[in-house]
């Protein structure tokens, strides 16, 4: 011990020695000298270059506190703190002090530096970042790079999702932190629609390169429908909370007219979640002028916003403004959305939410209760096949007592009563069941519940299949089932040397192949466009570019083109030759069939 204090001491006095004796001119050379013979790089990250902010100090800080501070060994001092719009603790490192990381085996060094000016003081703040020299490419092609985009996942990962409302025609400025404790590991979900929205969230976020690549805009539109108390806020919550994205609350009621609609979603930043709640209920607002007419002209006071005007906002904003934008709308009873809305390409994901079943009140049970099982299971499965209820209502039974048993004791009462009042209004004349007004209820699955008001289980995982169909192992709507059952039985699996690994992904390019062959089915010859044709092409080739075996399809729409020219030839020519006409009588027949004839 001594003898390390006599080392350290001697190592000062010869330091001060030297720096007394030598004059500076010397001392640098001397320096520079020996930094000729150093294997090392030294980078300085100042916080401000050529005279704005540094975007790589700020990176460099949330990196250190992200990676380097929670995977090395941490130094000895290190700054702490928790700001109001970050989920965790923030880490620093103090003045002077270093951190050691690791990249593909080389090792970084970095040390924090800070100066106060003595008359201004003013505090200047940098980085130093060593290396060895033979690293020099590493660092500048790949660590940097590799830094900023660490940094990047880091703050959003550590943000809080905040929720924005409308105010006069704009955007609340900062909005309000949302905080929603509701996650895919809370919400409860039936079967695997929970993973396959989960699935399809990852796609999204993964999806910068495939929407280049097949020129669209990066976004993607959800429908929730379902009645109410069956968790389509929550699941709008569980989403930001997942994807880390600030929720835009389009309330339509307070938008003053169509252009400050169109200010307003042209104003959703990226990285955002677009909610309409009841969509249903803002879509009267197409109707306004004829409300107009029937009221005297000060009394009206309803929404500005028409449906054209929000169909030309949502397009005008996807289309060509900003990226990574999800829209979602919600509605309590689908069918009563106008069809332009719900178009592919504006709701690509239709997501029924539904009454509970006894596998989704056995997770509630688990969230609520702690139990996994109990006696009394047995008895409210069988209540449950006869009862609707809605996650909300169980969440809400089982939240009132303490005791696991009395609360599925309660449940059991509360199904019970349940089930004697739906008896009794099912017994009940048609009169009385129409006091309460002409409103319908709700649909669970786009189609109007039984009239005894029984679930019926397995109608309802057909009818959600209706949604979300599973064919080969791709996840597509269920419109498109049959279609691509009939083209994997004539062409086989067309995706399978597709270039893009995920089935997800996948299953959307399939889906486009769909979307073709439903518009050949419903058109004749004398009804398509040319343009029409044309984007069904370039949408072929699209498809081709990732390897999607349509070459038959494309043959299919090349003969359409062909008939289309020759038809257009006739019709233009005044001689109708004896070759001509018996030309129109082959292409008669192609004009009056169905395009896809023989196809798949
Ligand atoms: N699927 C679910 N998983 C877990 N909890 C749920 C679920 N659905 C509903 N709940 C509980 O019920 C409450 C109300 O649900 P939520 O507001 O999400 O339903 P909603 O479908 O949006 O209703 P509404 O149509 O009336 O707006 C939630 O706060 C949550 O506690």
């Amino acid at each position: 011990m001594g003898s390390a204090f006599s080392v350290v001491a001697s190592v000062a006095i010869l330091r001060s020695t030297f720096n007394e004796m030598i004059p500076d001119e010397v001392r640098g050379y001397i320096w520079s000298i020996t930094r000729r013979f150093s294997t090392e790089i030294t980078m300085v990250i100042k916080e401000s270059h050529d005279g704005s902010t540094n975007r790589l100090f700020k990176a460099v800080v949330t990196y250190l506190d992200g990676h380097a501070l929670s995977n090395s060994v941490l130094p000895k001092r290190l700054t702490v703190g928790k700001n109001e719009n970050v989920r965790n603790f923030t880490y620093g490192l103090e003045r002077n002090s270093e951190i050691v990381d690791v990249f593909q085996g080389v090792t970084m060094k970095w040390k924090f530096n800070s100066d106060i000016n003595s008359t201004s003081h003013f505090e200047t703040r940098w980085y130093e970042l060593k290396f060895h020299k033979m690293h020099a490419e590493l660092v500048k092609k790949k660590y940097l790079v590799h830094v900023l985009e660490m940094a990047k996942m880091f703050k959003d990962r550590n943000r809080i999702v905040r929720f924005h409302t409308i105010r006069h025609d704009r955007w609340s400025s900062s909005g309000v932190n949302l905080d929603h404790p509701m996650t895919f590991g809370t919400l409860v979900m039936d079967g695997d629609l929970k993973e396959t929205v989960l699935n399809d969230l990852d796609c999204f976020r993964r999806g910068k390169e495939y929407y280049r690549k097949i020129g669209k805009v990066w976004k993607r539109g959800y429908l929730l429908y379902g009645p109410p108390g069956t968790g389509k806020s929550s699941l709008i919550a569980a989403m930001a909370n997942y994807m880390n994205y600030d929720i835009y609350n389009l309330n339509l009621s307070v938008v003053t007219s169509d252009s400050s609609l169109e200010y307003l979603l042209l104003h959703v930043p990226n990285r955002s979640i677009l909610v309409v709640e009841d969509i249903d209920c803002s879509i009267k607002l197409q109707n306004r002028e004829s409300q107009k007419g029937d009221e005297p002209a000060d009394s009206y006071r309803g929404p500005q916003v028409t449906l054209a005007g929000l169909l030309n906002a949502i397009d005008g904003l996807l289309c060509c403004c900003g990226d990574e934008k999800i829209t979602i709308f919600t509605t309590n009873y689908k069918d009563r959305i106008d069809p332009a809305l719900l178009r592919a390409g504006r709701m690509d994901r239709h997501i029924n939410l539904s009454y509970c079943t006894f596998s989704t009140f056995k997770q509630l049970a688990a969230n609520y209760l702690d139990i996994n099982d109990h006696d009394l299971y047995c008895h409210i499965e069988k209540l449950m096949e006869k009862v609707k209820v809605s996650p909300a209502e169980v969440a809400g039974e089982l939240m009132k007592a303490k005791g696991s048993k009395t609360s599925l004791e309660d449940f059991i009462t509360y199904l019970e009563s349940k089930e004697s009042q739906e008896e009794k209004s099912s017994t009940a004349p048609p009169l009385a069941s129409n006091v309460d007004g002409n409103r319908p209820e709700p649909q669970e699955n786009g189609n109007n519940i039984s009239k005894s008001g029984v679930q019926d289980q397995s109608s309802h995982t057909e009818t959600e299949a209706a949604d979300m169909g599973n064919v080969g192992g791709y996840s597509v709507k269920a419109e498109f089932a049959n279609i691509i059952k009939a083209i994997f039985s004539k062409h086989g699996d067309i995706a399978a040397n597709s270039c893009l690994q995920s089935k997800q992904c996948r299953s959307s390019l399939l889906e486009i192949v769909c979307r073709i062959i439903q518009k050949l089915q419903k058109a004749k010859l004398k009804d398509l466009k040319e343009t029409e044709l044309k984007s069904m092409l370039s949408e072929l080739q699209d498809l081709e570019s990732m390897r999607l075996e349509v070459g038959w399809l494309h043959k299919r729409l090349d003969e359409i083109v062909e008939a289309m020219r020759l038809f257009e030839l006739i019709a233009v020519s005044e001689k109708l030759s004896d070759t001509i006409f018996s030309t129109e009588v082959k292409l008669n027949c192609i004009y009056n069939k169905s395009l896809v004839e023989g196809l798949i």
